[in-house]
């Protein structure tokens, strides 16, 4: 299937990472061969160390859910390579290893599924909890083998010290590989998005749960290798090399060194050997290197740029970029979509239902009645402006209309069927899709990792159009770059390359310049008629109100007060009174 303009760029990029990976494994394999035994066994312990650091930059770094449990998850893979090798004797050892790590992987989904409604330092709890359930347990059970003297032999070749080296190094790179291909698939392209907000995320369509889930599962599996390399190294395992404390060290670690890139994770495992090798030599006390990737670890998470290596490759990016255009130029003119109607409607066959259909709704938030039997009816191929004073329940009426409130009355159909039962994730993928007032992108993608993930695979050709009417900046530019106004054009932008049925905007010129706000409403105007979609805008500007939109609700203390044809509406005494009277902003 040929590539699309997007997608061509992107392939090129990750043939770069991917032959750059093999040069390094490949360099790496002739050092080990050259080294002293000494190091070798050092530098292997430090691939060791970098999977574990490379399974918490994915959970932690990447996803944004401090993990406390990722040595337990070594220690499930190393009790199984332990039982296994007793089991099956002179099978080969990386089919061990393997297996290790793919009987950790799904307690990994298990703890993610279970945890997904609890957040933050609770979730963190909940991790902690599960790592002394299970290191009471192996003290308990021990490893098997210990009882009995029989250690863990590694199959020929990988007893020999430098084989088992260039193990250690190809299973940290091919799962690196194999993480990264995950993250570029639909549900690991949300693990970025879920760190920036779950909610946003849940606008874009991806499926909280599973994405959550899923990091969980793949770190644990990485941990798993991890803890089965250590079994194959040691022969025999002890619970002290996967205790809670030593989880927390590797998570300083990894938060320290940046360890969501291959580069982090690398310098995580060399500092964690390194720096107590130093201290011994120096004759400090080791726990002196603990403290130091605490201290670090807590002044990454306060600065909250990323580790070492992230803030160092952000910092490259970033210089790349200067001179590039980090702004939105929307302009309607590009795709004469200002000429599709004066007043923003578009012909539709009289028998086609309402895009959106709200009947009695009401909403209860905190004790206070935010919305009271709200009926708004937007027809297709409308774009319809939602107005009213601070408070009024505007956004609120967006969030229940998207599925982000726990409860509401009354009911929702959108082009005339009922959503009400549906997740705010399978509103999405159903077509209703939202921005926020305020926009919660994640700042490390870049504008088209981010359209890619919006859009979704069933439509990547509306990409281009988007991006030509938005006047999108270059693709690979980090969306950190670009200032709030901007990156709130690119949500909608965003949001329309899915191609929804209904689209729901809160706020999209806030803090524009005229000149691009009187644009945006040129090319909001038109959307209806070159995207088949229709439109509900919140917006407090009136000029942009009156260019943008065909028809007008007004709401006020969460009552509707009003609704028409929208010169009609703002020329309406009782609106004047409840809205425009009081300041809001004409
Ligand atoms: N979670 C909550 N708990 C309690 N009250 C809430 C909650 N969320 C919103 N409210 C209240 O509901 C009312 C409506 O808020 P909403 O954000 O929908 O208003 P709005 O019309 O969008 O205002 P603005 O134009 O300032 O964005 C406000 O009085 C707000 O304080």
């Amino acid at each position: 299937m040929p590539l699309d303009k997007t997608e061509r760029p992107v392939r090129r990029a990750q043939a770069r990472r991917a032959s750059g990976a093999v040069a390094l494994l490949a360099a790496l394999v002739l050092l080990g061969g050259f080294l002293p035994l000494y190091w070798v066994y050092l530098l292997a312990t430090a691939a060791i160390s970098a999977l574990v650091a490379r399974s918490i930059g994915l959970v932690t770094n990447r996803v944004g859910i401090i993990t406390l449990c990722q040595m337990s998850f070594a220690a499930i893979g190393g009790w199984v390579v332990s039982w296994l090798a007793l089991a099956w004797p002179g099978a080969h050892f990386p089919v061990l290893v393997l297996l290790g790590g793919l009987a950790a992987g799904p307690v990994g989904l298990v703890i993610g599924a279970v945890t997904t409604r609890i957040r933050g330092a609770e979730l963190a709890v909940v991790t902690l909890g599960f790592a002394a359930a299970l290191d009471l347990v192996l003290r308990q059970w021990g490893f098997p083998g210990v009882g009995t003297g029989t250690p863990v032999l590694p199959s020929a070749p990988f007893s020999d010290p430098r084989w088992f080296f260039a193990l250690a190094w190809t299973l940290l790179i091919l799962l690196h590989l194999c993480l990264t291909a995950l993250s570029r698939t639909r549900l690991g392209s949300g693990w970025s998005v879920l760190r920036a907000s779950e909610r946003s995320a849940a606008a874009l369509g991806v499926r909280v749960v599973a994405a959550k889930s899923a990091a969980f599962g793949a770190g644990a599996l990485v941990a798993g290798v991890a803890g089965g390399l250590l079994a194959g190294q040691y022969g025999l395992l002890t619970t002290a090399v996967f205790t809670p404390l030593s989880s927390m060290v590797h998570l300083a670690t990894a938060v320290l060194c940046g360890a969501s890139v291959l580069g982090g994770a690398v310098l995580a495992g060399l500092f964690t050997v390194l720096v107590p090798e130093a201290l011994r030599r120096l004759g400090l006390p080791l726990d002196l290197g603990n403290i130091i990737f605490a201290l670090g670890a807590f002044d990454v998470l306060r600065r909250g740029n990323g580790g070492i290596w992230e803030q160092l490759s952000a910092g490259l990016q970033d210089r790349a970029f200067r001179d590039v255009r980090a702004v939105c130029q929307p302009t309607a003119r590009s795709r004469g979509v200002e000429g599709a109607s004066e007043c923003g409607a578009v012909a539709r066959p009289p028998s086609r239902p309402p895009a959106l259909q709200a009947r009695g709704l009401g909403v209860r938030l905190g004790g206070h009645r935010v919305l009271d039997s709200v009926e708004v009816v937007v027809a297709s191929g409308e774009v319809h402006a939602l107005i009213g004073p601070n408070g009024a329940g505007k956004s609120t009426f967006i969030d229940a209309v998207t599925g982000f409130l726990p409860a509401y009355e009354g009911t929702i159909r959108v082009g005339g069927a009922p959503i009400d039962p549906l997740s705010a994730s399978a509103r999405a993928l159903g077509g209703v899709r939202r921005t926020f007032q305020q926009s919660r992108v994640n700042g490390s993608s870049t504008v088209d990792e981010y359209l890619r993930l919006a859009a979704g695979s069933r439509s990547p050709s509306s990409i281009p159009l988007v991006r030509e009417l938005f006047g999108l900046p270059e693709g690979r530019l980090p969306i950190r770059l670009m200032d709030a106004g901007s990156r709130r054009i690119l949500e909608v932008a965003g949001a329309l390359a899915a191609r929804p049925r209904l689209l729901l905007l809160d706020e999209p010129a806030a803090g524009l310049d005229d000149a691009v706000s009187r644009e945006l409403a040129a090319v909001l105007r038109g959307i209806p008629a070159e995207f088949d979609c229709a439109v509900l805008v919140i917006e407090h500007d009136m000029e942009f109100v009156r260019a943008a939109a065909s028809r007008t609700t007004v709401l006020d203390e969460g009552r509707i007060v009003g609704s028409g044809p929208t010169s009609e509406i703002l020329r309406d005494p009782r609106v004047i009174a409840a809205y425009l009277g009081k300041g809001g902003g004409a």
